[in-house]
């Protein structure tokens, strides 16, 4: 396991900015993926966004430490993770967001993301209830955007997750509006809780990676096909041109 620490504290927003360039950086140079046939390392940048205090860098913290250390403000950032699943280096980019102030800037970042990441997870707390209201938000923010960007079926794939389920004494979300609104959706659902365990959290994010290779699969299988359509059509057109040139 290898777990990349920027060496200084800093603010949430600037720690994920260093994230962003170092997850590119791991990208361009992941040295078996360009060169050796099949790539064995497989990078997954993943997006949690949400509204304040509903434990994105809890969960990222418990993700890529195991641990909950309860206070998340000027702790050094920690972002990129790298694993063996399933006899493959998979190396988890996590960009822990901040809640936009307003709408502009909301629609802007959405739209860095939805540059950047190969999937989301939308954070909101089972305790407070307009954390739900901003992850409804945001779900439609990112359909409608990806939509626009690439048609439909263009959104990377969404988890959601309620967190705070030790909390459950206080709740104002209950589990089946969660599971409603991923099911309508269309995304996977996960109700955990940061401080508890690491089980559920490893769960959420192993989910999404699941999604994020189904999607991948999805998008190669035309452009497989699509290939050797190519393939074909070069080699009968070579042959044409053969039999011609044998002929004159
Ligand atoms: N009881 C409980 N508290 C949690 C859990 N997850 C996070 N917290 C607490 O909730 C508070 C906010 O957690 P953060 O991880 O900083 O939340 P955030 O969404 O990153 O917050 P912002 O950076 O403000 O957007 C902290 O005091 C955490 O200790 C959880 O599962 N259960």
């Amino acid at each position: 396991m290898v777990v990349r620490e920027s060496q200084r504290p800093g603010t949430k927003r600037s720690r994920a900015m260093e994230g962003l360039q170092r997850s590119r950086t791991m990208e361009g140079t992941s040295p078996r993926s360009r060169s050796e046939g099949p790539p064995q390392r497989v990078d997954a940048n993943i997006a949690l966004i949400g509204a304040e205090d509903v434990g994105k860098s809890a969960l990222t913290v418990r993700f890529l430490t195991r641990r909950f250390i309860g206070e998340y403000g000027d702790i050094e950032s920690i972002h990129s993770h790298c694993d063996m699943i399933d006899g493959r280096e998979i190396c988890f980019n996590i960009w822990d967001s901040v809640c936009p102030q307003n709408e502009g800037i909301a629609d802007h970042n959405i739209t860095k993301q939805l540059q950047w990441a190969d999937g989301f997870i939308l954070v909101y707390s089972i305790c407070d209830r307009s954390s739900f209201s901003v992850v409804e938000q945001q779900v439609r923010r990112l359909r409608g955007q990806a939509r626009t960007r690439g048609g439909p079926g263009a959104t990377p794939p969404i988890i959601i997750v309620g967190n705070k389920r030790d909390l459950r004494h206080r709740r104002t979300v209950s589990s089946e509006e969660g599971r409603l609104l991923a099911l309508t959706a269309d995304c996977g659902f996960f109700e955990i809780s940061a401080a508890e365990n690491y089980h559920g959290v490893l769960l959420a994010f192993h989910g999404l990676l699941e999604l994020i290779r189904e999607t991948r699969a999805l998008k190669k299988g035309p452009a497989g096909i699509k290939g050797i359509v190519r393939s074909v059509s070069a080699v009968f057109g070579r042959r044409r041109n053969d039999a011609k040139d044998a002929q004159d």
